[in-house]
């Protein structure tokens, strides 16, 4: 039990209604989780107004309201709370209730279109290595040190953050590593969070039916440096175009990564295979097992955050030449015959491009290169058509198929993909709406030496198709292939 009064504080109030001296159980913004004595929070939502559930809130036990406006009827002995906005109201209640984790341990936020997961998964493996306690919230999973929980988003809600972090701090955690996305920013999920760092990465086309415009997409990842503190660092990519735009404002310092331009932290690629790259960093040589420039990007990152953090250098490198890829990204097997598979979380046009070119660049003589790709369903169209447009050019056949359709017709988002494909490319792709089979065709196709890329679901163990989700794993099904063909 936690006191209202207490867990309100910081909490910008406009109107109470009732007494805030009150003993409550938990937190919650969805009335069908409520219990006796719970505080519900209104959130007006993308697709329904919780206000509306508040009577049924009552009904269930909620003896708090926090919303946005008072309903029509106010009922004795409940404690109605105005706020100008619940999403921020409710992102200060949940640290309060915590008793405000994130400033008990450095926190770390990842952002950008493409990269989060790589760099706050390889940080956590980097600080393990160092002999730390660690935690990480991110798309594949939520770890707190060795404890593993399933993840449900990218970004998880504001309750869930704070809740996680209380655990980090209670099993003595020295440092966490999150992944932050545009809508976690949006919706407010970060708010009242105390960071130590912020990291950028790059910024592509990603979201546009969420936030509708791509300068409206750039301000909402700047508001997370904007709000850094002043003992914070935010760190960015110099090399994106947008990476100098994110810092413009931040109180926090400022500090930069880069390839090509003149940075704090710079790193050089000497050498390229699909078994690593060769880079050097202060002129120091470092292997990695990862693969692609863009990677390569994320390790600089990773390298200057390790030692932004207080980590010696040497050491940073000595251990950043065994980390090993992240699940889903850039994973691969090679059959019997040399065909190699890989399976890489590219969902967006600008990871798609940056998957491909690396394949180009380190194929070596006349190898084909198949590409099996689709889009998922209820969310952002516009990436339909270059995606497949991206895949057409820089594969020598495609075969396009469903990701997730989620509650649309996957034949319709694979139309919306063809018409991104030029005449001239048209003849490389076939369409297989079953990915099972898609992925069966492309081994077919394959011979000694191919390369195959099944890109967009990455780690997903699941297919969501008319809102069920079933299991699939893109490395399983074409392990399978390969075992059917007497292949692996
Ligand atoms: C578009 C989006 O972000 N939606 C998120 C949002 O849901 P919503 O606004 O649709 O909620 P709603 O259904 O309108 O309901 C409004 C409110 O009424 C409440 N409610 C609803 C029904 C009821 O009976 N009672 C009740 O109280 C709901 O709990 C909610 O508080 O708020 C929910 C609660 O926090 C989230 O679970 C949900 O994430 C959905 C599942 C989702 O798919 N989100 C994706 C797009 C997302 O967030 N992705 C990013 C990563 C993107 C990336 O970088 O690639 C992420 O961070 O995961
Ligand atoms: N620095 C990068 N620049 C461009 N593309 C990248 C970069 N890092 C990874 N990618 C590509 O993007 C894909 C997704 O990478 P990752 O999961 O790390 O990104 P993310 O930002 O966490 O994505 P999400 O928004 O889904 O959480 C990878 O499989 C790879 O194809
Ligand atoms: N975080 C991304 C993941 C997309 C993965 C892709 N497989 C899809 O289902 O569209 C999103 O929620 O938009
Ligand atoms: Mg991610």
């Amino acid at each position: 039990m936690k006191n209202l009064k207490d867990i309100l504080y910081k909490v910008s109030i406009e109107e109470v209604s009732g007494s805030t001296n009150v003993d409550v159980n938990a937190v919650v913004f969805d009335s069908r989780n409520i219990v006796k004595n719970d505080v519900f929070v209104a959130l007006k939502g993308v697709s329904v107004d919780g206000h509306l559930f508040i009577e049924k809130a009552i009904a269930l036990g909620a003896t708090v309201i926090v919303c946005q406006e008072f309903p029509s009827e106010i009922i004795e002995g409940i404690t109605y709370v105005k706020v100008v906005d619940t999403n921020v109201a409710l992102a200060i209640i949940a640290s309060n209730y915590y008793d405000n984790p994130s400033s008990k341990l450095p926190l770390i936020g990842v952002t950008g279109t493409n990269g989060k997961t790589t760099i706050a998964t390889l940080l956590y493996q980097l600080f393990k290595k160092a002999g730390y306690k660690v935690g990480l919230l991110s798309t594949v999973k939520v770890l707190v040190d060795n404890e593993e929980f399933k993840a449900t988003h990218t970004t998880p809600d504001s309750v869930a953050i704070n809740s996680y972090l209380d655990k980090m701090v209670e099993a003595g955690v020295d440092f966490c590593f999150m992944e932050v996305s545009s809508h976690g920013i949006h919706q407010k999920r970060t708010e009242g969070l105390v960071f130590a760092g912020g990291i950028f990465t790059n910024l592509s086309h990603d979201h546009l039916d969420y936030h509708e415009t791509f300068a409206e997409y750039r301000n909402v990842k700047k508001e997370f440096f904007d709000a850094l503190p002043k003992n914070a660092f935010a760190l960015t990519n110099l090399d994106d175009k947008n990476g100098s735009y994110m810092l413009q404002n931040t109180r926090a310092a400022k500090k930069t990564y880069a390839l090509k331009t003149i940075a704090d932290f710079k790193a050089k690629i000497l050498e390229k295979q699909l078994s690593g790259t060769l880079i050097t960093v202060d002129g120091v040589e470092v292997w990695t097992k990862l693969i692609g420039v863009f990677n390569i990007y994320n390790l600089t990152a990773i390298i200057a955050t390790a030692e932004l953090l207080g980590l010696e250098k040497l050491e940073v490198l000595t251990i950043v030449s065994q980390l090993e890829s992240v699940s889903g990204r850039f994973e691969y097997v090679v059959s019997k015959d040399g065909v190699t598979a890989i399976v890489d979380y590219a969902h967006t046009p600008d990871a798609l491009k940056n998957v491909l070119e690396t394949i180009n660049d380190i194929r070596t003589g006349n190898e084909q290169v198949i590409t099996v790709v689709g889009c998922g369903g209820d969310r952002d169209k516009t990436k339909r058509p270059k995606m497949a447009n991206i895949a057409a050019q820089l594969s020598n056949q495609v075969v396009f198929t469903s990701d997730n359709p989620r509650t649309e017709n996957p034949q319709t988002i694979l139309e919306e993909m063809e018409v991104g494909v030029s005449s001239e490319n048209y003849r490389k792709t076939l369409t297989v709406l079953d990915r099972k089979q898609a992925i069966k065709t492309a081994c077919k196709f394959s011979n000694a030496g191919d390369i195959i890329l099944i890109a967009g679901k990455g780690h997903e163990n699941y297919q969501e198709i008319n809102g069920i989700r079933t299991h699939f794993d893109d490395l399983e099904e074409v392990k399978n292939c390969f075992n059917q063909l007497n292949n692996l």
